[in-house]
């Protein structure tokens, strides 16, 4: 039997264990029974993390070093956090985040793709709603056939297509290719409010909104309408795509949505011969943008054709090859997300979230 001081001593050693999804002490989230033989162990988290299974079992009997045999079991609740100004959530969704870069051509809309399918591989139920009204390239990304329709029901709720387990809304479901282009600001942010809102989104932890480009008028009024728990911003390493996410994540800051990381888009190259790593456009970009900003770097994901070709195949790189090292950078960066989402709970708390006063038109 294991008796309770050794109980206490070993759940010592398990919560001073770092994780290293949030940079903290795990703190008091395990229970544990033994016996002779066996430990059990379960750990109760704030995000999802169930690829993190076999490493952190590792990490646990190297921790511990303890002969007997461990299992462990890892379980999940996700919360719903503040949004800015506390606006006033959406059915169905527990978080939005909103990813978004401060230029086009980024891989904002990849990065938004595969760390959906991270997310939801890692246990969270996950939507996505692609805002990227000038060039919506989930339906595609996702593998939807062209002219993909959402059922309508009661004449007024759209219910989101799936593909690998996923809720996806676009508006390219709704749309041919060539009405959005014509459209100003103010018919943008309503179309996508309107889509947002009337979407039958069904028990979501995590909803990813993949941004339209820039920082202009729409994105500054979806920052201040859309229900937002937190955003990613996605940015190659050079100085002027540097420059522009340095805006993005200003507008974020202005509007009081929490940044919870950068992700450094394209960082190094791979050569496809040798498999060298290049950094060509540098390799501290985004650490200084982070720095700057005292965000984290979520993760840097190289120059891969096979994300490229993933992607635009409609199968992206996390589903189609899972044992690859760009599924095991989206995997981590799933994980960070949401530890620091989670993590803004306590922080938040205290924190008095002010309503945005920027001067907008009510489109
Ligand atoms: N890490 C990567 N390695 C190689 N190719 C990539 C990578 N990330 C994205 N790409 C490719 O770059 C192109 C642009 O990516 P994507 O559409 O995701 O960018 P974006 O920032 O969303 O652009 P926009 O907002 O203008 O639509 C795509 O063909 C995509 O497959």
């Amino acid at each position: 039997m294991t008796t309770n001081t050794q109980q206490t001593e070993l759940l010592a050693i398990l919560e001073s264990l770092i994780d290293e999804n949030s940079g903290q002490p795990y703190g008091s989230v395990w229970q544990m029974t033994g016996d002779e033989s066996r430990l059990h162990i379960s750990l109760n988290l704030g995000y999802p993390a169930e690829m993190e299974q076999a490493s952190l079992e590792a990490r646990i009997k190297t921790a511990l070093d303890d002969s007997r045999e461990i299992t462990l079991d890892i379980a999940h609740e996700v919360k719903s956090q503040p949004t800015q100004g506390n606006i006033t959530g959406l059915k169905g969704v527990k978080n939005i985040i909103a990813v978004a870069s401060g230029k086009g051509g980024v891989g904002k809309s990849t990065t938004t793709v595969n760390l959906a399918l991270a997310m939801a591989k890692e246990g969270a139920r996950v939507g996505i709603l692609d805002a990227d009204i000038y060039g919506p390239s989930q339906g595609m990304m996702m593998g939807f056939a062209d002219g993909t329709r959402p059922e309508v029901r009661e004449d007024k709720f759209f219910i989101p297509p799936t593909a690998y387990g996923v809720q996806v809304m676009s508006m390219a479901f709704l749309t041919t290719k060539d009405t959005p282009v014509a459209w100003r600001g103010p018919m943008v942010t309503g179309a996508l409010m309107q889509i947002l809102t009337q979407t039958d989104w069904n028990d979501l932890d995590y909803l990813f909104i993949d941004m339209p480009p820039g920082t202009g008028d729409i994105q500054l009024t979806l920052a201040q309408k859309v229900p937002v728990a937190g955003s990613v911003i996605v940015t190659t390493p050079q100085d002027i795509a540097l420059l522009d996410a340095r805006r993005g994540i200003e507008m974020f800051n202005k509007v009081k949505i929490p940044v919870l990381g950068v992700v450094e888009n394209m960082s190094t190259h791979i050569c496809s011969n040798c498999g060298h790593h290049e950094a060509i456009f540098g390799d501290e970009g985004g650490a200084s943008l982070a720095k700057e900003y005292s965000v984290n770097v979520l993760g840097k994901l190289p120059l891969s054709l096979a994300i490229r070709e993933q992607s635009d195949a409609g199968k992206p790189i996390v589903i189609d090859a899972p044992e690859s090292d760009a599924t095991g950078i989206y995997q981590s960066i799933a994980r960070k997300l949401g530890a620091t989402l989670a993590g803004n709970q306590d922080s938040s708390d205290n924190k008095q979230f002010v309503m945005p006063t920027i001067g907008m038109s009510d489109d």
